[in-house]
Parts: C-alpha cells; structure tokens; sequence
C-alpha cells in the first residue's frame, strides 16, 4: 500500500524533514541563527492553532491543515509568522500520499519526540480542507470561561485544556513582535526576536513548564506577564487549584503519558467524517525504493533498492541475502546485500534504530520470465536459524504490467527546467483502461500510446510530456477492470537529453 509505506517512512524515517541533527539543539531555527525562535515550537504551535478551529457540535474544522490558507494566518488569533514558516517545510514533504494535514501533524510528531518528549501514537488520513476554517483559537486576552467553552468546542474538557496548554508551552516562548504588550525588546544579541521563554528549558520538552509554575519561580510571560489581562496561562493553571499543575510538576513520567495522550488527541481532532488509519506503527522489515524498470532494448531492470531492518543491534556478522522469484515460479540465487550507511532520518528522538542493506546492481532480465516477487534472507552468523522475511510467504509481490520506461528523457536541451517526455512501458495485451501520470498539486496527465514498435515485442510505449512549469515528483498509475493500480517509484524531471 503506497499511501500506508509513504506514510511510515514520514513517520519513522521522517522521510521528508530529514535528519534531526538539522534541527538539534531544539532551539534552532533554520533560516536565522540567534533568534530565539525555533521551528520545534513553531510547528508545534502550528498544529494546535490548526486544530483549534474543530468545533464538536458540528463535526467542522479541525486538523485540517486550513491554517496553510493567507486567509487564517491574517487573523489576528494567528498572530506571527510561524505558520508560514511551518508550511516552508509541510509543503516541501506532502506529495499524492502524505496531504499537507499528515504533514504537519508528523511535523508536530517529530519536533516534541526529538525534543525530549514522549512517543506519540500518530495516524495517517487526514484531508486537507480546500478553504479556510471558521475563526476558533483561543487569545490571551480572553477570559477563563471563554477558554473552558472554546476548548470544550474543541473536544477537551478542563482538566485536559490544563495539561494540553502545559504540554504545549513546555518549549518556546512569546515573542515581542507578535506581542509587544506582553513582551519587551530583550535586547539580548542570542535572542533577536525578544522571545520570552514559557520556561527556563525552552529548548526540551520536559515537565519545567510545570515544576517551576508550582515552586514559583516561573517567567513564564502568560503567569507572570504585567499586564494581567493577558496572563492566560495563570487563570487556567490556576483553575482547579493548582491540582492538575501539581501532579504534572511531582512527576515527569505523568508529564510524559498526559502529553503523549493530549498531543495526540489534539492531532487526531479531524473534520468529521474523515477517517484514520490505525496507529502506524514500523514495519520490521521494510523495503525502500524498490522498481522495476523498462529498457530501451526490451529487457528489464529489477532496482532492488535498500532494506530498513527496524530497531535491530548491529551486528559484523549478519549477512542479508535477497532472493528474487521469476514468473515461472524459479527462485534465482540469492545476492548478498551490501550493509549501507544509507540513512533517512532518526526516529522517535534516537530512541529506535534503523540498519539498512543495499541491493548490488542486477544483470537486466528477460521480460518474459520477469520478476514475480522477492523476499531476504538474515542471517545473524551466530548459528541462529536464518530469519526468513517474505511476508508469511507471500513475498513481496511485484507487477510488471505497467513499468516507467528508461527512454524517458528531454527532448528539448535549450530551456531549464527542460521539458521531459514521461514514458511508460506497457505489457502488450493489457487491457488497461487508462494509464496517467499524477502528482500531489498538479493536474492528472493522462498517458498515450506511442506511434512506434520499442525493445522486445513484449511492451508498448505509452508518453505523455511534463512540461518544465509542471516539475514534481510524478507517480504512474493505471486502471484496470474498475480498479487503479499505482506503480511503485517516484520520477522527476531528469537531465538526460532524448537521442537524437
Ligand atoms: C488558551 C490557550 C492558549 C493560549 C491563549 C496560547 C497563547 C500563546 C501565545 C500568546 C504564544 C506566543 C506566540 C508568539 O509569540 O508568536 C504562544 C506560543 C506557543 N504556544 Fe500557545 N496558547 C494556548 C494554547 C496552546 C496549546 C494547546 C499548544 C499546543 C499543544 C500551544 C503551543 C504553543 C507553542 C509551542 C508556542 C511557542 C511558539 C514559539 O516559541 O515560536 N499553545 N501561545
């Protein structure tokens, strides 16, 4: 399932957001050093200020990523620029898979685990609303009761609106242009942009937020701010008796399990109707990157790609073996996979790891007798019986019917980008309704049959043009008998110049 591998990799390799070291320390904000600011913050901020629209007696709004919208982001509840600065980094990541709501709700994910805080369960499926939300988000300046009715609207009852704002203002802090009533110039050259840290561990995501609340030693600027009116944080800490605070404060565990519950709870609050996945949760064994390909003589190529082993020791002796499966049902000998330095990002704050083999490059195969499916082969080395992974059997099934084509090439050598012309290759007697090309934003591009004999009699050629303005990341699908089939791999446009 494309949409479910797309998904994990976002969620467990981070695939997309890259390495954390990018952004480790936990206050750093890539695009301006000495700031204050960070983009942990900002993309968690950013989440909840999405979320914040849902209103439960209509199922409306929601994590929904409508706060993308110039609309929202003008309000005056979604004060400063983080949101624009969130969505720089959710827009280069969501693709025909990952919608810009599964983006930013793994881009809050990722922040708070990588910064200290616990792992949260996250689920895929979110659709992204096609225009702005009604208004929802609660301000500073509003009163106790406004804040218990608007978080009630948005699914959480009082004690949950306490620990939820605690977890979220655990990191970061207010920033001086966004509230210059409540924060002054700092003056401070390691902090730029007078951001007024929630606590004195703005760069973890730990239960400070809490402990120094109940000693009384916080500078928090919502508690301790000179203007009462906006000390929004003191009224609803405050607004139980401190009970909720206290118990956060006596335990960073309990810190840890409430967050994880309210985080993901507010990242699960969807418009209703929409439907989530279940927990993603990493897959074992996972191959990465994996395609077969046509070439322009008629034979094909079986691009292994790489393997993630997930969480597993490292070990000198363990060879991984792979083991491909022809259409005649012949296992071909076993290749030993190369281990690989190949590395997405770090999961869940480093606490996992993920060790990754390489396929060697393979002799091209006949197409007639092709590529059925593959499975590996671990073995530890240390007489332990060999560890077989071909999904109880199954393998991992290949289709070859519809394969992107290796004669895809530009035609015109003079612009840049340059115009691509996308081939496919087509199993002669494939009764395939439609063929097309599609990427997250851009229209679909439907593919047509080619007006010439290519390669071994086996496939036809099916093209379409990308055009230099239409630069993505494309994904081949076909539909057959009513049902769409998507071809693993993803193409961009390349800088290989067709043949003359
Ligand atoms: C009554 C509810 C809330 C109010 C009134 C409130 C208010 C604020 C204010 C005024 C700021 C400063 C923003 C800026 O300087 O640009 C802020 C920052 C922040 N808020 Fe809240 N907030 C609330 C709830 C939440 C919740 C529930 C979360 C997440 C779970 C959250 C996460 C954050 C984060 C991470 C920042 C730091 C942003 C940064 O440093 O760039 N807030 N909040």
């Amino acid at each position: 399932d494309p949409k479910y591998e797309a998904i994990e990799q976002l969620r467990w390799d981070q695939r997309g957001y890259g390495s954390t070291a990018l952004f480790t320390p936990c206050d750093t904000f890539i695009g301006g050093t000495q700031t204050g600011r960070s983009n942990s913050a900002d993309w968690v901020r950013a989440a909840y200020h999405d979320a914040a629209t849902y209103n439960a007696e209509d199922g409306t709004g929601g994590l929904d990523a409508s706060i993308r919208f110039e609309e929202e982001q003008q309000r005056a509840e979604n004060v400063g620029t983080g949101f624009a600065n969130t969505f720089f980094f959710v827009n280069l990541i969501a693709n025909r898979y990952v919608t810009y709501a599964d983006g930013l709700a793994a881009a809050a994910t990722i922040m708070i685990e990588n910064c200290g805080g616990p792992v949260i369960d996250y689920r895929g499926g979110r659709v992204d609303a096609t225009e702005p939300n009604k208004p929802g988000v609660p301000e500073p300046q509003q009163s106790l009761e406004e804040h218990v009715a608007s978080f009630k609207k948005q699914g959480f009852n009082k004690t949950e609106m306490i620990g939820l704002v605690a977890c979220g203002h655990s990191f970061g802090g207010v920033q001086h242009s966004s509230f210059p009533d409540l924060v002054p110039e700092l003056n401070d050259p390691a902090n730029t942009e007078s951001n007024a840290r929630f606590d004195t561990t703005f760069r973890v995501f730990d239960n400070a937020v809490a402990t120094e609340y109940i000693k009384g030693t916080t500078q928090n600027p919502l508690v301790v701010g000179s203007n009462d009116t906006l000390n929004s944080d003191k009224r609803i800490f405050g607004s139980d008796g401190n009970a909720t605070m206290a118990a956060l404060a006596a335990d960073p565990e309990h810190f840890a399990r409430t967050c994880a519950t309210l985080i993901a709870k507010m990242l699960d609050t969807v418009p209703r109707g929409v439907r989530l996945t279940d927990v993603i949760t990493p897959i074992p064994v996972k191959p990465y990157d994996v395609q077969i390909s046509y070439n322009a003589n008629g034979t094909l190529n079986f691009i292994g790609g790489n393997v993630r082993l997930w969480n597993v020791a490292e070990n000198p002796n363990r060879v991984v073996r792979g083991v491909v499966t022809d259409k005649n049902g012949v296992a071909l000998k076993p290749v030993v996979l190369s281990h690989s330095s190949f590395q997405i990002g770090t999961a869940a704050g480093e606490r996992f790891t993920s060790t990754w083999y390489t396929w060697p490059t393979l002799p091209a195969m006949d197409a007639a007798a092709s590529i059925a499916k593959f499975h590996y082969e671990i073995d530890e080395g240390d007489g332990t019986p060999v560890r077989v992974a071909d999904q109880d059997g199954l393998g991992f099934p290949m289709r070859d019917d519809v394969l992107f084509s290796e004669t895809s090439c530009n035609y015109d050598s003079t612009g840049f980008p340059r115009p691509w012309r996308f081939d496919v290759a087509v199993r002669k007697g494939l009764n395939a309704s439609r063929i097309f090309l599609q990427t997250y934003s851009l229209p679909t591009l439907t593919l047509e049959p080619m007006l010439r004999e290519v390669g071994s009699g086996s496939y036809d050629l099916w093209s379409a043009d990308v055009l230099p303005e239409n630069d993505g990341i494309w994904t081949v699908s076909y539909q057959i008998e009513g049902m769409t089939i998507d071809v693993p791999g993803k193409h961009r446009i390349m800088l290989i110049d067709c043949p003359a």
